[in-house]
């Protein structure tokens, strides 16, 4: 395992890895590749070694066996190296365990004697790829056999509860076995590429830093648009809908980005502080205009590039009665000094017609106005985050038009730093590279602290319990659409629209 030895080498961090649910589609999907990817690049250090834990009857070599399919359905063949591929599964263990039952748990501990022949001295962390219920109990029966030391971290997924109260009660489960400092909460949006970009945007750019308030910004935009639908995840899905899957965690941390005061530092609770801050600042929803500002969805059959899919109702598992958002648009803002009456209008949802991540902040217009009357909707700046597909920043601005009988006309065009081109030969790390990386490194500051977590379900919990008061069914959209006509009417009644230069 010499081969790939480099100078810096001893600049990345030895672990042992256990990963709780090593069969599970995350683990598979995901978390190898990631996993991967890191060796490839020569990130993980030579002794790094990771023990997969299933309840499935499986010897060493038939779990290396089912690692190796997976990275060749996940990882693109381009960056598939054979030996590379050996390299990474000569690392890997397999144990079988019923992750209910403390019987079993020592043989972590025999593992990492055996796997280094010596008295183990680097850190332990365990990554619970499982459902949160398990969390508590594994982490105590961790304990309770003698794995943990006071190097151990715990990686866990998102959701973390299906409410406040919940959350609580898992947080309080993972607490009483690991402090704060070693706790990594997984939001795999903030491990993407242009969702870190913000902080540099933001920050090192002093043409962004000044403008970056009410004075000078009218709106903000938060659009993030999955193609796919509930894929087979219907049990799960349809407890949560769109609210908890997708706007209780990424949604919040992106509007958390855009929104925060500038931390002190880089480090992880100067920057956790400042977006608690912004969690808790989110406007409260009000009854009287909840149905002006809030819209709930659900797809129904339609096209989606040509091919007709299937409406939520019908997917496999379906409850036909089920009135679970597979979309949700609003409105809302940051109370506070920096964004008092900016509104973030905020959309996500299900088998609409692209994947599209994107921010978009909305300049306002030149106190004076001298150009042609007719163009004065243009005249505004905006700012476009893509965070995928294509990562990229675009500013769009306006310039003369050219031409001798174009007068003093204006024309809208982007400056534009398209990611791809731009670095060509940068590969875009996936989200959950970075994260990984980051719990090897023992750097929290892409995790999300437990106040965060907390408030962000404070604040869906109020939108939740006003959704069951209204009592109203969500409205239907065709699959391949938008979303229901109201989310274009929730934005049109304040005389702006959606960004859409998709
Ligand atoms: N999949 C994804 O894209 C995402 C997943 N997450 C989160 O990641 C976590 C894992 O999700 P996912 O991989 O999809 O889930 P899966 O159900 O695919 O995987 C969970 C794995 O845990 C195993 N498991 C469950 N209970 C036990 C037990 N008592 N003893 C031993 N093994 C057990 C399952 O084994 P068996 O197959 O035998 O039941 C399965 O292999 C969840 O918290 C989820 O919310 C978060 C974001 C995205
Ligand atoms: O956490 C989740 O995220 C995915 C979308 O992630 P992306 O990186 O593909 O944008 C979503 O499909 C899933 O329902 C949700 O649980």
């Amino acid at each position: 395992m010499n081969s790939h030895k480099r100078p810096e080498d001893d600049s990345r961090a030895v672990i042992d890895l256990v990963l709780f649910g090593a069969l599970g589609d995350l683990s598979l999907r995901k978390l190898y590749p990631a996993l991967y990817h890191l060796d490839r690049e020569g990130l993980l250090h030579d002794d790094t070694r990771i023990l997969g834990l299933a309840r499935q009857e499986l010897k060493g070599e038939g779990f290396r066996k089912r690692v190796t399919d997976a990275l060749q359905i996940y990882v693109k063949a381009s960056e598939l190296d054979r030996a590379v591929v050996k390299r990474f599964t000569a690392r890997l263990d397999y144990l079988q365990l019923d992750f209910e039952t403390a019987e079993g748990y020592r043989a972590i501990t025999e593992w990492r004697m055996s796997a280094r022949h010596e008295t183990v001295i680097c850190p332990l962390v365990v990554y619970l790829a499982v459902p949160a219920s398990l969390y508590g109990g594994i982490c105590r029966h961790l304990q309770d056999c003698g794995c943990l030391d006071e190097l151990s971290r715990v990686v866990v997924e998102k959701p973390i509860g299906h409410d406040y109260e919940t959350s609580c009660e898992i947080n309080d489960a993972i607490g009483a076995v690991f402090p704060e400092s070693r706790v990594y909460r997984i939001d795999h949006y903030l491990g993407k590429e242009t969702v870190q970009n913000l902080i540099a945007l933001r920050f090192a750019n002093p043409l962004f830093g000044t403008q970056w308030n009410q004075n000078h910004v009218s709106h903000v935009e938060i659009t993030v648009a999955e193609q796919v639908g509930i894929e087979g995840r219907w049990g799960y899905f349809d407890r949560a809908g769109q609210l908890r899957d997708m706007v209780q965690n990424h949604l919040l941390q992106l509007v958390c980005l855009i929104a925060m005061d500038p931390p002190a530092n880089l480090d992880a609770d100067a920057i956790r502080d400042e977006k608690v801050k912004v969690l808790k600042a989110l406007e409260p929803f009000r009854e009287n205009t909840l149905g002006r500002d809030v819209v709930r969805g659900q797809y129904i059959a339609g096209n989606i590039e040509g091919d007709g899919v299937p409406g939520y109702l019908e997917e496999e598992g379906a409850n036909l009665e089920s009135e679970t958002e597979t979309f949700v648009a609003m409105k809302t803002g940051v109370s506070n000094w920096r964004w008092a009456g900016v509104p973030f209008y905020l959309r996500t949802g299900k088998r609409l017609p692209e994947k599209l991540s994107q921010i978009v902040i909305h300049f306002r217009q030149q106190p004076h106005y001298i150009f042609d009357p007719d163009q004065r909707g243009l005249a505004t700046n905006k700012l476009i985050i893509r965070l995928q597909p294509d990562e990229g920043i675009a500013l769009e601005v306006l310039t003369k038009d050219s031409g001798l009988d174009r007068g003093m006309r204006l024309r809208r065009g982007p400056l534009h730093l398209d990611f791809g081109s731009a670095f060509p030969k940068a590969r875009i790390p996936d989200a959950y590279e970075r994260l990984l990386l980051e719990v090897m490194k023992g750097r929290q500051y892409l995790f999300v602290r437990r106040d965060e977590i907390e408030h962000a379900w404070h604040w869906c919990d109020s939108l939740i319990a006003a959704w069951q008061d209204l009592g109203e069914p969500p409205r239907r959209y065709p699959a391949g659409s938008w979303g229901p006509v109201a989310s274009i009417a929730m934005i049109t009644q304040d005389g702006r629209s959606w960004y859409e230069d998709y």
